[in-house]
């Protein structure tokens, strides 16, 4: 029987994965190469550092996979020279991580009485995420300047602004890179002294990407000379985290933007649809079929609806402050990794159907069903 070991944070893994196998579940943070040693197919998350030394005390490994988009924590090229197949999630929970940015944004229009469509948004990193960001603001009528140089040096019609030039001229910068150590357009630090004293001095920062990607030191010394709305969810050498920092946030959370129920578990169902192509087993579990039931499912909306209110309803799913809150108040005692493990439920706005006579178009660029 084939043995599958998960980290135990990946929802709906026995729902998925004890039909093709053994299904044991180990700490991420943790795990040693003891632990996993059994395994013939290896499911992760962002916390475990899939690298020879984890992988070394195991021989029959055939397939691992991240329920991720961010694949830093993978060591790929030694993967590949160990013939073991691999797979991340990609874009499972894009829109979680989009949901969670216009939270923020609307949080920090709210604090410092902004018009958001006054204000232009910097997007570094076009990809997934990035991209769908983009279609949101664009729906809110919320100017966007787009940074993606690979996108650039590959599509000819691609609307680059280089990142220098969006550091002088954004109002807020929106990071949505994976972190790169090597390259030329490698990401990490990208945000770093130099560049941090290029902001115009009001430029509101936000980093829901990989927290590598911003110098955490040299960030704490520009908040401390010159404060900026400030938005963290991902912080460097998690969970070991800066923790002077968090006094200089607006909204701090614990590398949760990504952890929307929708968003977690189609991570598991990706890897799912992964291994049974690799055994060539036909799919028998479905995500559809396995998703909780939402609290409320229907929301009636007349032909008043507009752009004002689709804040208030999306309050009603997710409101960033939630997760703020309860980051301030745990974080010395309880911890980064608890906060992560003890995330309450949270739904995408997909999971809520808006019914109505003419329901607008710009509803589904933000996400609504
Ligand atoms: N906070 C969270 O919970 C959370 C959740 C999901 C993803 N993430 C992070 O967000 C990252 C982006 O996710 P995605 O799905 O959009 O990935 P993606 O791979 O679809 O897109 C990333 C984009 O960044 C671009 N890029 C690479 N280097 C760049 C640079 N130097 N400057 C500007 N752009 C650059 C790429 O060309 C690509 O288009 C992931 O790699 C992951 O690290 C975080
Ligand atoms: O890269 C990703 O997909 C996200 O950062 C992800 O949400 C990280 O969460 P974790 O897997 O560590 O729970």
């Amino acid at each position: 029987m084939m043995k599958i070991f998960a980290d135990e944070n990946m929802p709906l893994v026995q729902a998925f994965f004890a039909k093709l196998g053994e299904v044991t579940l180990f700490n991420g943070r943790t795990a040693r190469a003891n632990d996993i040693a059994e395994a013939d197919i290896l499911l992760v998350r962002s916390v475990t550092q899939v690298n020879e030394a984890l992988l070394a005390a195991n021989k029959k490994l055939q397939f691992v996979g991240t329920a991720t988009i961010g694949m830093d924590h993978i060591d790929r090229t030694y993967l590949a020279a160990r013939n073991i197949a691999f797979s991340s999630a990609p874009g499972c929970n894009a829109q979680s991580v989009v949901e969670y940015v216009l939270s923020s944004l609307w949080c920090l229009a709210e604090r410092y009485q902004w018009q958001l469509r006054d204000k232009t948004v910097g997007i570094v990193g076009v990809g997934n995420i990035g991209r769908r960001l983009a279609n949101a603001l664009t729906a809110l009528h919320i100017p966007v300047l787009l940074c993606d140089p690979i996108r650039a040096k590959h599509e000819a019609d691609f609307a680059h602004t280089d990142f220098e030039q969006l550091c002088q001229q954004a109002d807020i910068i929106s990071f949505h890179t994976p972190l790169t150590k090597t390259g030329l357009e490698q990401t990490t630090h990208l945000l770093n002294a130099t560049q941090l004293a290029k902001l115009k001095p009001d430029c509101a920062i936000i980093n829901a990407s990989r927290g590598g990607v911003i110098d955490n030191a040299a960030l704490l010394a520009a908040q401390q000379q010159c404060r900026r709305p400030l938005v963290l969810d991902v912080w460097e050498h998690e969970p070991e985290i800066l923790r002077p920092l968090i006094a200089y946030c607006d909204i701090a959370t614990a590398h949760i933007a990504g952890h929307s129920i929708e968003g977690k578990a189609r991570g598991t169902a990706m890897l799912y649809q992964r291994c049974c192509e690799l055994l060539q087993i036909p799919e028998s579990a479905h995500l559809s079929e396995l998703l909780p039931v939402p609290a409320v499912e229907k929301l009636q909306i007349s032909a008043n609806f507009g752009l004002p209110d689709v804040q208030n309803v999306a309050r009603m799913l997710y409101d960033v402050r939630r997760d703020d809150a309860l980051f301030r108040y745990h974080i010395e005692g309880k911890g980064f990794d608890w906060l992560r493990k003890s995330y309450p439920a949270r739904r995408e706005f997909s999971a809520l159907q808006l019914v109505g006579q003419a329901t607008p178009p710009w509803l589904s660029q933000l996400g609504f069903n």
